[in-house]
């Protein structure tokens, strides 16, 4: 067998001697170039097998680099190395074909098992199409647990497909984040992300919201009306609780996803669409196709790629990074300075099993910047939406610390409305409903307490 040719790219020379005496002493040869323009005269020369580096340089960096090597046509895999794993560079580096990207500081084994395994993939490396337009990505998700930074790259492989994705995870735990980010990492980033939540919908209604009707195709159909499909046309069209959609509208959904057209109701023209379809759900959704709620053919159009993400409590180290990311958020929306939790708080998020997941994390945040009263978050500012710890009524707390009447109003209304949202799944109308007041007092309300 020849002896396999990695190149080493690094403006670090601690670095790039690292892996000289690792990988020669695997039995690879090894090269080393200082920069990106180093690296593009030695990959002419050199012809190595697999290229390893850093992301960060002067110049040249490794993405320029990643992208001159693809555009080549050159099928060697390329590991990129990083000291800041953000979403994005993942994102982006699986995008744009790297083979794998790895952050500083690694595990030796960890390298050596990367370089094994593109050394052993190199002829069947898939290829990904160069998108050289620069990440547009609005989408922030927080999270650099090593399943988060799988899913990371998961999203970065599929983004630019047209494959339909199927997002699975609890309540709350960002589906519709990442279906965000499958969007806006696309070539139809420039195009509608539309997104339709399949519950709480009765049939002719979503049904009149997917496809349209025309003008007089039932009572109350004054005006012709299009569906969301043709509005996503060369976009993404995000179905939103998926399995809770009917046998009937499943029938006529797949006949949209497969024949990519549809009829408005009461229409006779047919109407042809290029969408791409992104699904969601937080049952098991093989579970139902088993038991006769879900059409297994449309299960499996739907599954082509599927993605999971895990419930928080199975990824606790991303809490301090999401609730930093989170903090930051509303101290600026709500124009506080919270430095952040006690030592005494932060254990009890840690300890805490998250039901509501993400979401509920973020309210949890969210209520605790507009209530506490110093900059630091205390256990008596933590409210669990299930579990643990009960804080005290808020009318107490706040009467104790002598507010002027006005701020205890405020702050209790603050805390009911936020509660009856979040009860209430964030609709407002139903929201408006359990606090037995209507509609319109409740948008002034929440216009009034700065909640929108
Ligand atoms: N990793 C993350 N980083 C930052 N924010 C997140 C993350 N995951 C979830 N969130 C936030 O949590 C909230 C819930 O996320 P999202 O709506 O995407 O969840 P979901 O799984 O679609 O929930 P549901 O199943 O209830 O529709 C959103 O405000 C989202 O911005």
């Amino acid at each position: 067998m020849t002896q396999k040719r990695i190149l080493v790219v690094d403006d670090e020379e601690g670095v790039r001697q690292f892996l000289y005496d690792v990988l020669t002493h695997e039995g690879y040869r090894v090269e080393t170039a200082v920069n990106g323009e180093e690296c593009s005269v030695k990959l002419q020369q050199y012809k190595p097998d697999v290229v390893i580096t850093d992301i960060r340089m002067p110049e040249k960096d490794g993405f320029s680099l990643l992208q001159e090597i693809k555009s080549t046509g050159l099928n060697t895999p390329v590991i990129l190395m990083t000291a800041f794993g953000t979403t994005d560079v993942a994102i982006q580096a699986m995008k744009l074909g790297a083979f794998d990207y790895i952050i500083k500081p690694f595990n030796l084994d960890e390298m050596i098992q990367l370089v094994r395994r593109a050394v052993m993939q190199i002829d069947s490396v898939a290829a990904f199409p160069g998108d050289t337009g620069k990440n547009h990505s609005e989408v922030n998700i927080i999270g650099s647990s090593p399943v988060m930074q799988a899913l990371y790259k998961d999203i970065g492989r599929v983004a630019d497909s047209r494959a339909t994705v199927l997002i699975q995870g609890e309540s709350g735990t960002g589906k519709e984040l990442v279906a965000r980010a499958i969007h806006y990492n696309s070539s139809r980033r420039n195009k509608p992300f539309i997104k339709i939540n399949c519950a709480n919908l009765p049939d002719n209604l979503l049904e009149s919201e997917l496809f349209g009707y025309e003008r007089g195709a039932f009572t109350g159909a004054t005006s012709k009306k299009q569906g969301k499909f043709e509005l996503a046309h060369h976009g993404t069209i995000f179905f939103d609780e998926i399995g809770e959609i009917s046998l009937s509208t499943q029938a006529k959904l797949l006949r949209a996803i497969q024949e990519k057209e549809f009829d408005r109701i009461g229409g006779t023209e047919t109407i042809k669409v290029d969408v791409r379809i992104l699904a969601a759900t937080n049952r098991k959704l093989e579970l139902s196709v088993k038991e006769g709620g879900f059409r297994e053919d449309l299960f499996f159009r739907l599954n082509v790629v599927n993605l999971f993400i895990p419930p928080l409590r199975e990824r606790k180290e991303d809490i301090p990074s999401l609730v930093a990311h989170f903090l930051t958020k509303y101290n600026q929306e709500f124009n506080r300075q919270v430095k952040g939790f006690s030592e005494e708080a932060t254990r009890m998020l840690m300890k805490y099993e998250w039901p509501g997941n993400v979401r509920e994390l973020e309210n949890l945040c969210e209520r605790a910047v507009i209530m506490t009263r110093g900059t630091i978050i205390v256990p008596e500012d933590i409210e669990f939406t299930v579990g643990e710890k009960k804080a005290a009524p808020l009318f107490m707390n706040r009467s104790e610390q002598n507010l002027p009447l006005k701020q205890i109003v405020a702050d209790v209304e603050r805390q009911v409305i936020l509660k009856a949202l979040q009860d209430n799944n964030w609709c407002r109308s139903s929201a408006a409903k359990s606090l037995g007041i209507n509609r319109r007092s409740l948008y002034a309300k929440i216009k009034e307490l700065g909640l929108e």
